[in-house]
């Protein structure tokens, strides 16, 4: 069954290249009917009528393996079914893998007919080019001869292009383009067996285009099930694509509004269960929000910081500025409390929930000891953590939070990230799963590694890969938005009567502020107007994060 993934609304296992293969053998060693290469060219076929089906030209370009084979076995079942399927075949048909070969076999049985580019005809927007040239197999060495010749073509046409399994060249770990300008963009890509990471981060959104899925069947199997927790499938997730804020987590507070026709109760979404207010709570109850931050110049990622905080449902929010001569209040938000760090205790320290570095310049490394030291929660962004990555100290106080039972978040950019791993940001980008396991692991913390399909990590457990969000968010003060924002849900998340685990805790709200720009639907939100689109998820009304835009609705 073909099936269309919405990244945003789709909780999903992502199985890496070496998992997909394990998963390949055992499927092949069940043999299944049909055999996997009949069943991908089933399924390309069926999505490429779907797609175009008025097309008066098919075009698959088929590679030397067996993604080739999956293309050749399309174009067999095209060909066969009257539509107009031709063949660019770029490797040596004696040298294919014996599934390709019988693929190749019975797509000259059925009359397909094998062109060179040259006698490529012209397509049109109603057309469909089939990229089979490269999938799980493809590496990162530079293309040469049919294959390089067939991915320029493809480069240079206006038809919609179909990947099949992945956009040749797309790592499917981790999303990087591996051969460069020549990585095919696609339109559409049909995964097979399974999600690939690499579809979902780094490069893959922009390169992917919409994802489908056929799992060929291996479900069936009990080889792969439904997304239903970390414990279900049987060949273990390399990470989970998080799509969906309100799915997993049990009902905390009862139902309040069924609908008509509603077959259970509505439960509350998660993410504004975290901040409903039940009658018998005071502000006390959602936790205290101080938020470190705003040298001299750099107030307003501090400003912006808090509001996101209070936005979340922190009970109380204190912004302690750097800059001495900063301002004493927020004249849009009188809520907020200024509060001098002076002003801090070890006392009330040990009460809140921190918030450290967004616009901290320089002056974040003098307070950061005592917050590492104190703080029982504690979110380190931009500054603090370029004071951690040049403070071997600092860092090691970092480290020693976990054994002393104080949790710690850092949300770094891909360039924070590098500082803090001692490397450049191209070794992050290259495997951002990897890098922020690294991280996590290097600091104890749950980690954020910003950036096109964020990745939360946190030491022992299975990293997710953000589907939510748009470029919307590509603008100054939305990663500090993102810092007070998980500040303010850890926060108010305490007066939950199950509290959510930290790593929990920190996807869905790296969910919910990403998914606040596809739901302003504006193509640049600025980052106190995105807060202003967060207080409607967090001021707990039911609903808020799965209401009739939301997942439910949708
Ligand atoms: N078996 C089955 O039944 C099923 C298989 N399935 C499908 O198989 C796909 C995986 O197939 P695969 O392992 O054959 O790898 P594939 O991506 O076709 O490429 C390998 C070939 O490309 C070549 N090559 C690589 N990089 C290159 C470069 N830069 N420049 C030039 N050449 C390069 C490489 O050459 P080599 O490195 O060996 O010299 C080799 O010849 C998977 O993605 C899915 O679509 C599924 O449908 C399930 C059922
Ligand atoms: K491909």
């Amino acid at each position: 069954m073909v099936e269309r993934i919405l990244p945003a609304r789709h909780d999903a296992p992502l199985h890496g290249v070496a998992a997909t293969r394990r998963l390949e053998a055992r499927a092949l060693a069940a043999a299944p009917s049909p055999p996997l290469m009949q069943a991908a060219g089933a399924a390309v076929e069926r999505l490429a009528l779907a797609l175009a089906p008025h097309a008066r030209h098919i075009v698959v370009l088929a590679g030397p393996g067996n993604n080739g084979g999956d293309g050749l076995e399309a174009a067999a079942r095209l060909r066969r079914a009257g539509r107009p399927a031709v063949v660019r075949l770029c490797g040596d048909p004696a040298r294919l893998p014996a599934d390709a070969a019988a693929s190749l076999q019975r797509a000259r049985e059925a009359g397909v007919p094998f062109i060179e580019p040259s006698a490529l005809p012209a397509l049109g927007a109603q057309d469909l080019l089939v990229d089979a040239l490269l999938g799980l197999g493809g590496a990162a060495r530079p293309a040469q001869g049919a294959l390089a010749e067939a991915l320029t073509l493809l480069a240079a046409q206006r038809a919609p292009v179909l990947a099949v399994d992945l956009p040749s060249g797309l790592d499917g770990d981790t999303g990087q383009a591996a051969l460069g300008a020549l990585t095919v963009r696609a339109d559409h890509t049909l995964a097979l067996l399974t999600l690939k990471p690499g579809l979902f981060t780094g490069a893959g959104r922009d390169h992917a285009g919409t994802v489908w899925l056929d799992r060929l069947g291996v479900d069936g199997l009990g080889l792969v099930v439904a997304a239903t927790g970390p414990e279900g499938p049987a060949e273990a997730p390399t990470a989970w694509l998080r799509g969906a804020a309100a799915r997993r987590s049990p009902p905390t507070l009862p139902a309040l509004d069924p609908r008509p026709g509603d077959e259970a109760p509505r439960v509350p979404a998660r993410g504004a269960a975290a901040t409903i207010r039940r009658h018998a709570l005071h502000k006390g109850s959602f936790g205290d929000v101080a938020v470190v931050g705003g040298a001299r110049g750099m107030l307003g990622a501090a400003v912006l910081a808090a509001r996101a905080a209070h936005a979340a449902g922190a009970g109380r929010v204190w912004l302690s500025p750097l800059d001495p001569s900063g301002a004493r209040l927020d004249p849009a938000r009188p809520e907020l409390m200024l509060r001098r760090t002076t002003a801090w205790t070890a006392d009330t320290l040990r009460q809140a929930t921190v918030v450290a570095g967004c616009g901290g310049g320089g002056a974040i490394a003098a307070v950061l000891a005592g917050l590492l030291t104190h703080a029982p929660r504690l979110v380190l962004d931009a500054d603090a953590l370029n004071a951690v990555a040049a403070d071997a100290a600092l860092r090691d106080a970092l480290r020693a939070r976990r054994s002393r039972g104080q949790a710690s978040v850092v949300t770094p950019h891909p360039l924070e990230a590098a500082r803090l791993l001692g490397c450049d940001t191209g070794t992050v980008q290259a495997d951002r799963l990897a890098a922020a396991a690294r991280l996590a692991d290097a600091l104890g913390c749950s980690v954020v590694l910003k950036g096109s399909g964020s990745i939360v990590a946190t030491p022992g457990e299975t990293p997710w890969v953000n589907g939510s969000g748009t470029a919307a968010l590509a603008t100054g003060g939305s990663g500090d938005v993102l810092a007070g924002w998980i500040g303010g849900r850890w926060s108010a998340g305490l007066a939950l009567p199950v509290p959510p685990d930290l790593h929990e805790l920190t996807a869905e709200a790296v969910w919910t502020h990403a998914d606040a720009a596809e739901r302003a639907g504006r193509p640049l939100l600025r980052a106190a107007d995105l807060v202003e689109v967060l207080a409607g998820v967090g001021a707990g009304a039911h609903g808020a994060a799965n209401g009739p835009d939301g997942p439910d609705g949708a």
